[in-house]
């Protein structure tokens, strides 16, 4: 995300197949539409030889339009005891505004106190399917349904995510659809073991170190001022090629630059057309389905090549290739991570900067922190840190010490995700399935409201992470709050999931995300200031629109000036 995020082989197959044609999702719709022919008295067979025979497949196909665009699905219907929220006139489309406006959408139809948003449970339609979204801080009701067994996180994000309806799934054993979900997971967590992450930390510093060096012209630049979400994305993004596998990649900048471009045009050509009818020729969806393949292509013939020239780098790519995985496999295992990876690191990543650069106390204690935890973990490893350059002050640190010390810098990254982090927990409910025993377990309820068969269950993070109750001023950014208790464990604050689906990738996150605040704050003193060069501070600093979960623009201009330090 994601966004999302992130079941990742399945999630990019999925997502490959809902740019070029959906089949699942046709299926609904033409299921939809073959139940009103009958009714109708008409079939589709055999239109192509008699003209009244066409005239009335014609007339079918105009209903069927009629019948998507203006009639909601049967099941979208209060009797449970949930409020549906409508959407006329388009009653049939559903609520578009789910994808366009996710934040304001919600925050409408939820409980309308500021203080307290997205509560309650409430149902809508998505293109005939029926869509609820959770949102509570109880944390009895949120361990249910993140624990529950017969809930798919593939299935809820290859439909929100990627616009492809599930098939159902009845009658499942208990675990069967986890151990699907789990298979790749446990690739991916291998592609982010401790060890690998220990290994890539020079590579990390390194990059980051080159990064801020072109942002001041060279290595003897002094000062300048950027634009973080320009500045800093494509240092997330080489990370995430880095972690994912494509060491070519990773260290050629101008074939980066091409994966980056593809990457961002089917991310930023994403809304709810393209989503939820892949099948409707619109010029956004050509620039999706151009992105994405230039994306496949590149990751594919390099692995090709690779393979070919018996060229090997000690990279995830690497490991994959000599467990003799095919290369689509490989492919869609590293376009999936990418998304995973990229798409909630990159605007936390950016805004904890740049809250850091809106107070100068916050950055002082920061840096005094900082240096005082690298002097001690040189001291502890017997080097004299005043010998060392500024990448072997930062790459000798293992990953052990970045996760154990720098409180404040943790902390300023979890606070940022607290604010920014607006995208939702993704889920399908085909209705009850077996435990191991083959005995059908009780139909879920939520708050006492049974869930029918075949539904989408979304839980927004922000519920809790936006609530005056868990995070007593939750508009303020106040690192300080955790060391007062506050969102404490994984059901108090929502910001890396919580229950069976909880990030894979938090470690390499906070790992990326520390090295390069770190970096930036030994090599620059920093303030976040607009357009005309006026000073930020935390409380004026402009948040992105919350709707927003992909670029996380500011809401008005927002840059960072940066001096280099004297070392
Ligand atoms: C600031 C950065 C990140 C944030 C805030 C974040 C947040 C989340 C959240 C809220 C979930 C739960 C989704 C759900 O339950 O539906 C999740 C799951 C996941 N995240 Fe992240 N994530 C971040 C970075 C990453 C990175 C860097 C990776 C991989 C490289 C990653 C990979 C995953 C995967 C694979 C899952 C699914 C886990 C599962 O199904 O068991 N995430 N993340």
């Amino acid at each position: 995300m994601s966004q999302m995020v992130h079941h990742l082989s399945e999630r990019a197959e999925a997502w490959f197949k809902s740019v070029t044609v959906s089949q699942a999702q046709q299926q609904t719709q033409s299921d939809r539409a073959t139940a009103l022919l009958s009714s109708l008295g008409l079939s589709l067979k055999n239109t192509t030889s008699h003209s009244p025979i066409l005239v009335a497949a014609l007339v079918g196909i105009v209903t069927f339009l009629t019948y998507l665009v203006f009639v909601p699905p049967r099941n979208l219907n209060g009797k449970n005891g949930v409020k549906v929220i409508g959407s006329w006139p388009f009653a049939g489309l559903g609520s578009r505004e789910f994808f366009g406006n996710r934040y304001t959408f919600l925050s409408e139809h939820m409980t309308k106190d500021p203080r307290h948003p997205l509560q309650g449970l409430i149902k809508f339609n998505l293109t005939g399917k029926v869509v609820y979204t959770l949102g509570t801080t109880d944390v009895a009701v949120l361990k249910e349904v993140a624990l529950h067994p017969d809930l798919s996180f593939s299935q809820g994000n290859n439909f929100l995510f990627a616009g492809i309806a599930g098939a159902s799934q009845k009658g499942l054993i208990e675990g069967e659809m986890d151990k699907q979900e789990r298979q790749e997971m446990k690739m991916l967590a291998a592609a982010i073991s401790p060890q690998r992450l220990n290994s890539m930390r020079p590579a990390l510093v390194q990059d980051a170190i080159n990064l801020l060096d072109d942002w001041v012209g060279g290595s003897s630049g002094q000062s300048s001022t950027v634009d973080l979400q320009k500045a800093y994305y494509p240092l997330i993004f080489r990370y995430t090629v880095r972690l994912m596998g494509m060491t070519e990649y990773a260290t050629d900048s101008a074939s980066l630059k091409k994966l980056m471009n593809a990457f961002w045009a089917t991310q930023l050509n994403s809304g709810f057309f393209t989503t939820v009818m892949p099948w409707l020729p619109q010029p956004r969806l050509i620039k999706r389905i151009v992105g994405a393949v230039t994306l496949w292509r590149m990751v594919k013939v390099t692995l090709d090549q690779r393979i070919k020239k018996q060229e090997r780098f000690d990279d995830f790519a690497q490991i994959l290739i000599d467990q003799k995985q095919s290369t689509a496999y490989i492919s869609r295992f590293v376009i999936g991570g990418l998304m995973a990876g990229i798409l909630n690191t990159i605007g936390t990543g950016a805004y904890t900067i740049a809250f850091v650069g809106a107070s100068s106390s916050l950055q002082a204690t920061c840096r005094s922190e900082l240096i005082a935890g690298l002097r001690a973990a040189a001291a502890a490893r017997g080097d004299d840190y005043d010998d060392l350059s500024t990448a072997e002050k930062l790459d000798r640190v293992k990953l052990e010490e970045w996760e154990a010390g720098f409180p404040t810098l943790h902390a300023c990254f979890k606070e940022t995700i607290r604010l920014l982090l607006t995208n939702s927990l993704n889920r399908y409910y085909p209705g009850p399935g077996r435990d191991s025993k083959g005995v059908l377990r009780d139909r879920l309820k939520i708050m006492g409201h049974e869930i029918e068969d075949d539904a989408y269950i979304i839980i927004p993070p922000s519920c809790n992470l936006h609530d005056a109750d868990m995070f007593p001023e939750p508009w303020s950014f106040d690192p300080s709050r955790y060391q007062r208790g506050e969102g404490a464990n994984e059901y108090t604050y929502l910001g890396w999931g919580c229950g069976r689906h909880k990030c894979t990738g938090m470690r390499f996150a906070k790992l990326e995300t520390i090295i390069a605040l770190s970096t930036v704050l030994l090599t620059f003193d920093i303030q976040t200031v607009d357009d005309k060069g006026k000073s930020y501070d935390l409380k004026s600093i402009p948040l992105p629109d919350l709707s927003q979960s992909h670029w996380r623009a500011p809401t008005r201009p927002m840059r960072l000036q940066v001096h280099r330090r004297k070392q």
